[in-house]
């Protein structure tokens, strides 16, 4: 079964697989943090050797608990990683707030003004992410499907779609890794709001299936190209059909 999902039927299918006591939310966020940092080397071999550094931009949901995930297993893989977050420790959903914790207890977290970031958040984030530091990849981490407001506040963030990125002298413009789908996105419209026109991604790792977000194509498509990775919720899939 290949059609989309809309974000209220991955929910469903989400919490009917929790409900059912075969699986956690939790080990969902792990397969999924897996499943990014899987799609990551399939996308890109050349960063599985040599050592790299990767900064993870984290939102206040678990599509930011999905970016702590990612921190962790780069790390683990012996890459630095810088970790930056949109939001609010206390106020992280239990699964992400387990994989804050999990990522703290190996690495510090850059905290942005909340709920809106200021010139210096903005900056510290393109030095780190787009300066001279050799910033292979960027993780975009913010909002998933669970964004329900614009976010032209943080639209400043976001400009740094088109710096490149300095190592020694060679520019290469740093890889953007969208978890689930590109941020600003709303997951169930196929066009993005206006004023996300200059978010674009290379690589747009969504679980499960495809959402209506995915089909979009702006100019040059601002999923760029998007990864299905499976979680384990198959035998939930039938929910789908029962979910408006
Ligand atoms: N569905 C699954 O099987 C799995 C999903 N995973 C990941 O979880 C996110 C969805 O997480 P959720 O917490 O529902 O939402 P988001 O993380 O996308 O963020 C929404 C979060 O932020 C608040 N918010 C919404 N709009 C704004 C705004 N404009 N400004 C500030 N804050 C905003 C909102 O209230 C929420 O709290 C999914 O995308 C996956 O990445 C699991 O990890 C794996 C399984
Ligand atoms: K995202």
């Amino acid at each position: 079964m290949t059609e989309l999902l809309t974000a209220a039927q991955m929910r469903a299918i989400e919490q009917a697989a929790i409900a059912s006591g075969e699986v956690t939310g939790l080990e969902l966020m792990e397969r999924a943090g897996r499943g990014v940092v899987e799609a990551i080397f399939e996308e890109w071999p050349e960063l599985k050797a040599g050592s790299h550094r990767a900064v993870v931009l984290c939102g206040p949901g678990n599509n930011g608990g999905d970016g702590f995930v990612v921190a962790r297993l780069l790390k683990e893989w012996g890459w630095e990683v810088e970790v930056f977050l949109y939001g609010e420790p206390a106020k992280l959903p239990p699964d992400a707030r387990v994989n804050y914790e999990r990522w703290r207890g190996m690495g510090e977290v850059t905290s942005l003004s909340f709920p809106r970031v200021t010139e210096a958040d903005v900056e510290r984030f393109n030095e780190a992410a787009y300066g001279l530091s050799g910033t292979s990849l960027v993780v975009d981490a913010i909002f998933g499907v669970g964004l329900t407001r614009s976010i032209e506040g943080l639209s400043p963030l976001f400009g740094y779609n088109d710096i490149e990125v300095g190592v020694g002298d060679r520019l290469t413009p740093a890889r953007h890794v969208a978890i689930d789908i590109p941020s600003g996105m709303f997951a169930d419209e196929p066009e993005p709001p206006d004023y996300l026109s200059w978010f674009l991604a290379d690589l747009t790792v969504t679980f499960h299936r495809m959402k209506p977000a995915h089909l979009h194509s702006y100019t040059t498509a601002s999923c760029g190209n998007v990864v299905v990775k499976d979680i384990g919720l198959g035998p939930w899939d039938h929910i789908a059909e029962v979910v408006k």
